[in-house]
């Protein structure tokens, strides 16, 4: 056999005789497979906690290669989850998953270990590779430890929540007014770019001020932003960890979001720059220095206060990023309950009324919206962003049935207490008044409500990770829900697609589902005009 000329894939037979430099030159396409295999075995062995060897695997991978766990695990791991929970009911276990095998707890233990010091949402993000990618530098700034994005959440963002509620309003009109129209004639769309601009456009007013939210390149830029990175997230998320820093160049929407991230930089550095010279130009001038009230701002302050360094479109895009995908969908998911429910959007209307009657536009009036608020609460029950929480273990851990878990390992919660039956009554029903009957009950008034968390809810996280934006994000949904429903009449469109988009752990409303809307003859309250 003339070996240089050799084009099968074989491996050489003991007859040929057998040379080093031979098998390189001639054979290397199978040599190379075969290290590639060795190699991930090696990856897919040497990333297993050699501690946890004792936990059960729920889809263990094969002993050459773990695409098939993953893709079960990508493709069916609600599935997963419940087979799981059925063998190995309060144990912990082991899954293989797009990021390597993690140890998976039940709910009920979370209690226990929700307050550690050891266990980190946002440490969960580096784990992933992805923001070593250009253009994800965001993703970065969130997994660096005491990232501002969290310190500014919880303080700054839900102090202003007194001032911004008819502020929030009137940006709210104007966006409805663009995406929805005015005409009493029906009109069918594909809801969730209608919802995206709506709810970019009120954070917007709330991140970078009044100027910058009427400013369609930067309203482009954010909305762009956020779907390419949850898109690339999902593309990147079926390659190994390891080799995503080398290949997402391969994926278009990895230069978008690399294209829009420099884009971002460019319309925010004269808006900065501006400010910095009026402020510059009042001190000169022995003026008092104008204030600006956003967290184009916030993060001056708050920098300063925490000695760290911050570059203003990385510290957009990630508020942007965490705030954005997650708002818009429970906004369509309650939207589309509500369409299917008339009965308790015209009860929701009624509330409405009643309530802005009152108390006007203040932040007292979405408080008591308990009707609303109980609806947006039920909708998140049955589709919570996350179907298992996360945490990146930064410390050895030990488990409340001694498990000890290594530092650079991951834990994941299954949130299943959200439609346990033992829980709630009827648990795959949905149901308006579900949370604002809790609220009724002694001692369950505070559990009730939306920006509460438990282990019976985790629709914002639970424990010190917890989403510090939920109290901001909730009264944002309210006012939008406000005037999508005094305003305007709903159906789906015939045929629609309603079924959840779930990729792993992470579930998500239809990008796809139309509905048909019209603008109402007649209203209860010119919402308007308080
Ligand atoms: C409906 C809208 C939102 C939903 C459903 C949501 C959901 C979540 C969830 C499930 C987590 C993980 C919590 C955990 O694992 O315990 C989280 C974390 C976080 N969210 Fe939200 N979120 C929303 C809006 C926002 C907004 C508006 C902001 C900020 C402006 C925000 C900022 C954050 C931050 C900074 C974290 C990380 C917290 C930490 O690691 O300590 N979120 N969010």
């Amino acid at each position: 056999m003339n070996v240089t000329s050799s084009s099968t894939f074989g491996f050489p037979s003991l007859e040929e005789g057998w040379s080093p430099q031979g098998l390189m030159s001639v054979y290397s396409v199978p040599y190379l497979i075969g290290i590639v295999l060795v190699m991930s075995t090696t990856y897919v062995w040497s990333t297993s906690n050699a501690s946890l060897k004792k936990l059960p695997h729920v889809n263990p991978p094969d002993f050459f290669s773990n695409t098939k766990a993953r893709l079960q695990y990508r493709n069916s791991a609600n599935t997963l989850l419940q087979k799981a929970r059925k063998q190995y009911p309060n144990q912990p276990y082991r899954m293989t998953t797009d990021y390597g095998e993690v140890v998976m707890v039940q709910s009920e233990w979370f209690e226990e270990i929700r307050n550690s010091q050891h266990l980190s949402f946002l440490g969960t993000v580096p784990q992933e590779r992805i923001c070593e990618i250009p253009g994800f530098e965001p993703l970065a700034a969130l997994g660096e430890d005491g990232a501002l994005v969290q310190i500014i959440a919880r303080k700054q963002l839900t102090k202003m929540l007194n001032q911004v509620t008819a502020p929030l309003s009137q940006e709210t009109a104007f966006a409805a007014s663009i995406n929805l129209g005015e005409s009493g004639e029906w009109r069918e769309l594909v809801i969730m770019p209608a919802l995206r601009d709506i709810t970019a456009r009120m954070s917007s007013r709330v991140f970078v001020g009044e100027e910058l939210t009427r400013n369609d390149e930067w309203l482009s830029i954010l909305k762009n932003y956020t779907v390419d990175a949850f898109n690339a997230l999902n593309s990147l998320a079926k390659c190994p960890v390891y080799i995503r820093p080398y290949i997402y160049w391969l994926f278009p929407e990895c230069n978008r979001v690399r294209n829009y991230y420099g884009r971002a930089k460019e319309v925010l550095d004269p808006i900065m720059k501006k400010r910095d010279d009026m402020k510059r130009a009042a001190l000169e001038a022995g003026q008092p220095v104008p204030v600006f009230n956003d967290a184009l701002e916030w993060i001056v302050q708050e920098s300063k206060e925490h000695s760290c360094g911050y570059d203003t479109a990385t510290f957009q895009l990630i508020i942007s990023v965490v705030a954005l995908n997650t708002t818009t969908d429970l906004l369509q998911t309650v939207l589309i309950d509500l369409i299917q429910h008339p009965e308790a959007m015209q009860a929701i209307r009624d509330e409405i009324v009643e309530v802005l009657k009152v108390d006007g536009w203040k932040k007292s009036a979405l408080y008591n919206m308990k009707l609303l608020d109980s609806a947006l609460k039920e909708s998140q029950r049955l589709c919570p962003v996350f179907s298992a929480m996360r945490r990146a273990v930064e410390a050895d851990t030990v488990l409340p049935d001694g498990t000890r878990v290594k530092k650079g390992s991951r834990i994941h919660i299954d949130t299943h207490r959200m439609v346990d039956p033992e829980v709630y009554r009827n648990p795959e029903e949905w149901q308006c008044d579900r949370f604002s009957e809790m609220r009724s009950q002694p001692g369950k008034e505070h559990l009730g409500q939306l920006v509460t968390t438990s282990v019976d809810h985790f629709g914002f996280g639970h424990g010190s990770h917890a989403c510090p934006g939920r109290f901001f994000a909730a009264n944002e949904l309210k006012i939008a829900l406000c005037h999508l429903l005094m305003k305007y009449d709903w159906e789906l469109a015939p045929g629609t697609p309603l079924d959840i988009f779930r990729f792993g752990f992470t579930q998500r409303a239809n990008t796809a589902t139309k509905v048909r809307c019209r603008r109402r003859e007649s209203v209860e309250l010119d919402i308007d005009a308080i």
